[in-house]
């Protein structure tokens, strides 16, 4: 059975609570479990992993990749959280890797402030959905899954 994973990162793990306004009151968990009922649903695994830290997400990038190129993983869902606007590293590693990834925003980033509007992951994703809550998470799972 192939795993897809779904990456989170920093501050991720305050979903639920962290600015409810904007990112809804859905924890991490309650994405995750989403997250593996539909990854199961469609004939895989999910594996769930969040990290505050830069390095760790680039680390784990260059492990998926490998399990891609071994046919054991069917690629990233990544939230990179404020990393996104900031991260060549994490970029780099998507493209140096060779990792298939969906992008993913729980909220509508072009309609916030405008940093939040340039992604340094974009050009190197297969997609990006921002803006419709937790079940962005989903949407990616099966793009990738039956892409
Ligand atoms: O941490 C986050 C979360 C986010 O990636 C989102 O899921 O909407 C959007 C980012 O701009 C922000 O820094």
């Amino acid at each position: 059975m192939r795993t897809i994973h779904i990456l989170n990162g920093p501050n991720l793990n305050l979903l639920g609570t962290r600015e409810p306004g904007v990112y809804g009151t859905a924890t991490l968990a309650d994405v995750e479990q989403r997250c593996a009922d539909v990854a199961t649903a469609l004939g895989c695994r999910a594996e769930c992993r969040q990290s505050n830290h830069e390095g760790r997400l680039v680390d784990w990038l260059q492990e998926i990749g490998r399990e891609v190129a071994e046919g054991r993983s069917i690629g990233v869902v990544l939230n990179p959280g404020a990393y996104t606007h900031t991260s060549v590293a994490i970029r780099d590693a998507i493209a140096g890797a060779q990792v298939p990834v969906v992008e993913i925003h729980v909220s509508n980033v072009h309609a916030r402030e405008e940093f939040r509007r340039h992604s340094y992951v974009t050009p190197v994703a297969r997609g990006v959905i921002a803006g419709l809550g937790p079940i962005g998470y989903e949407l990616a799972i099966r793009a990738l899954v039956e892409g």
